[in-house]
C-alpha cells in the first residue's frame, strides 16, 4: 500500500467509522451537520473504495473515495475510477496527505483494471499537478423568461405533465432516459451504483435555498415518454415592478429535438418567473442553437470533468479517433513512470483492432477509428505530458490549442494538426451531474 507521510498511515476505512469520515468531511468543506439531510440523503460511499490517512493516535486526518464508473469516451466507453470525497483536516493541510492519497488512488485504480480516473475539482488549481487534465467545460445559461426558440416540428403536439419529483414514481424513468438521451456524448456517466440515483433525487429542505420542492416535467408522445426536466422555482416579490421569480433547472434529458423544444418552451414560460437558470450544459447543447437571440442569455463557462490517464496504452486504445492517425507521442508522466516514453498510436483502417478491452462499447453507428497503441523506439512526432493527453482525451480540448500555450511540442511538420483532428470529436464532452 502507498506510504503516507511520516507519522501517518494509510488505511481502508470500515463502515463502522462512518461518523468519523462524515465529521472529517464537514471540517474539510466547512459544512454543518443537519439531521434532516442525513435522514433523507443516502450515504453513497463505497466502503471498499474509501481510504483514509490517520495519525498515530487513530484520528482520521484525510479521506478519499471513488466509484467505478463507465465513462463515455469518443466512440466507446471505458472503466473509470471517479475520485470523490477528497478532504484533509484543515489543521493537517499542506503536509502531503493529498499527494499520498492520490498515489493510493492511482495504485488501487490500476489494480482494479480502471485505466482512467475522472473527477470534479473543488478548486481548479488542485489536480493538474497530479496529471489530471481539464477535459471538458460546461455552460450555464441564464435566460430571460419568454426567450424565443426556433421552431421544431412536432414539439407542440407532445404532451407535458408536471409532477413533484419522487424517486419511487420517477427514478426508473429518469435513469432510462438519462442513459438513452446522452450515453454517446463523451464525458457522460451513468449514475451507478443505484444509491447515486437516489441521492440525485433527494430533496431535503436545506438544499432548496428557499425554492420549492423538486419538480419534474415529463414529455410524452402518443406511445412513450420522450424526455424530462428536473427543476424548482424560487418566488420573489421584492420588486415593485412585480414578481421576479427564478426557475432553476437541474437536468434536462430528451430523446429528440421535439421533446427538447417542448421542455424548454415550458421552462421558459412559467408564470411569476422572470429568469431561467440552465443546468450544466455541454457547450454545444441544443438550447444554444434553439435560442433566437442567444445574446440575451448570459453564459458562464467553467471546467467540468478532469481526466487522468492511468494506464496510457489501454486508455488511448479504448476510444476512437475522428480521423486516421499514425503518430509517435513522447509522453512525460512524473507520477506514473510506466506511461512515460514513446508510444505509437496508429488507427487501423480495417477497424478490426484496438477496440477497448475494458469498456462496454457504446452504440455509436461505427463512427471513428479504433487505434493500436504500442511502445516504440521510433522518433517522436509530438512531445506531450500525460496531463495534456487527459485534457484532449474526451475530444473537447485541442492539442493544437495546447501547443500554442507551449504545452505540446511538435517535432514533425503537420503532426500536430493531424493528431489534433484525430483526437477531436464532433460532440462536445460534458458530465451533467457532479459526483
Ligand atoms: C475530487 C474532489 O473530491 S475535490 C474536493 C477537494 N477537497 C477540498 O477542496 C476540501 C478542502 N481542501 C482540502 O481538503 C485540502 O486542502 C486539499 C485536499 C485540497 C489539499 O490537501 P493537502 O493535503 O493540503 O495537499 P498536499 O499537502 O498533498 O499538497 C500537494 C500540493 O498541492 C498544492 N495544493 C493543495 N491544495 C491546493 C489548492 N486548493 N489550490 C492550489 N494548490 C493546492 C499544495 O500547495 C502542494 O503544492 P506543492 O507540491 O507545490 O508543495
Amino acid at each position: 500500500m502507498t506510504r503516507a507521510p511520516h507519522a501517518y498511515r494509510t488505511i481502508q476505512v470500515p463502515e463502522s467509522r462512518r461518523d468519523e469520515v462524515f465529521e472529517l468531511d464537514r471540517l474539510a468543506f466547512a459544512l454543518t451537520a443537519d439531521p434532516e439531510v442525513d435522514a433523507v440523503v443516502p450515504d453513497t460511499l463505497d466502503w471498499d473504495r474509501t481510504m483514509a490517512v490517520e495519525q498515530a493516535d487513530g484520528q482520521l486526518c484525510a479521506v478519499h473515495a471513488s466509484h467505478r464508473f463507465s465513462l463515455a469516451v469518443p466512440g466507446s466507453a471505458v472503466a473509470c475510477a471517479g475520485l470523490t470525497w477528497v478532504g484533509v483536516r484543515p489543521d493537517h493541510r499542506r503536509r502531503g496527505l493529498l499527494t499520498s492519497m492520490i498515489a493510493t488512488h492511482f495504485d488501487r485504480s490500476l489494480a482494479r483494471g480502471e485505466p482512467v480516473s475522472a473527477l470534479f475539482a473543488a478548486e481548479a488549481g488542485i489536480y493538474g499537478r497530479f496529471g489530471y487534465g481539464s477535459a471538458a467545460d460546461n455552460l450555464r445559461l441564464t435566460v430571460p423568461r419568454g426567450a424565443a426558440l426556433r421552431p421544431v416540428a412536432g414539439s407542440a403536439e407532445l404532451d407535458l405533465r408536471l409532477e413533484s419529483a419522487d424517486e419511487a414514481a420517477h427514478g426508473a424513468l429518469i435513469h432510462d432516459l438519462h442513459e438513452a438521451a446522452a450515453s454517446t456524448r463523451p464525458g457522460w456517466i451513468a449514475r451507478t451504483p443505484t444509491l447515486l440515483r437516489s441521492r440525485h433525487l433527494a430533496d431535503p429542505r436545506a438544499w432548496r435555498d428557499g425554492a420549492e420542492q423538486l419538480r419534474i416535467a415529463v414529455v410524452s408522445d402518443a406511445s412513450e415518454v420522450r424526455g424530462y426536466a428536473l427543476f424548482r422555482r424560487k418566488e420573489s416579490w421584492s420588486s415593485p415592478a412585480g414578481p421576479t421569480g427564478t426557475v432553476r433547472v437541474s437536468e434536462v434529458a430528451a430523446l429528440d429535438p421535439a421533446a427538447t423544444h417542448r421542455l424548454w418552451s415550458f421552462l421558459l414560460d412559467l408564470d411569476l418567473m422572470t429568469t431561467v437558470e440552465s443546468p450544466m450544459l455541454a457547450t454545444d447543447d441544443a438550447l444554444v442553437s434553439l435560442l433566437v437571440n442567444a445574446r440575451a442569455a448570459a453564459g458562464r463557462v467553467s471546467d467540468n470533468l478532469w481526466v487522468r490517464l492511468l494506464d496510457l496504452p489501454v486508455a488511448l486504445g479504448a476510444r476512437r479517433y475522428a480521423t486516421p492517425l499514425d503518430v509517435v507521442l513522447e509522453v512525460t508522466d512524473s507520477a506514473l513512470p510506466a506511461n512515460a516514453g514513446r508510444w505509437h498510436v496508429r488507427t487501423d483502417p480495417s477497424g478490426t483492432s484496438g477496440t477497448a478491452v475494458t469498456a462496454d462499447t457504446v452504440a455509436d453507428g461505427g463512427f471513428g477509428h479504433p487505434a493500436e497503441v504500442r511502445a516504440t523506439d521510433a522518433p517522436a512526432d509530438l512531445t506531450v505530458d500525460v496531463r495534456e493527453l487527459g485534457a484532449a482525451y474526451l475530444g473537447g480540448r485541442s492539442l493544437a490549442a495546447l501547443a500554442s500555450a507551449g504545452l505540446v511540442v511538435e517535432h514533425r511538420a503537420g503532426a500536430l494538426l493531424r493528431t489534433s483532428a484525430a483526437f477531436g470529436w464532433p460532440v462536445a464532452p460534458v458530465c451533467g451531474w457532479v459526483f
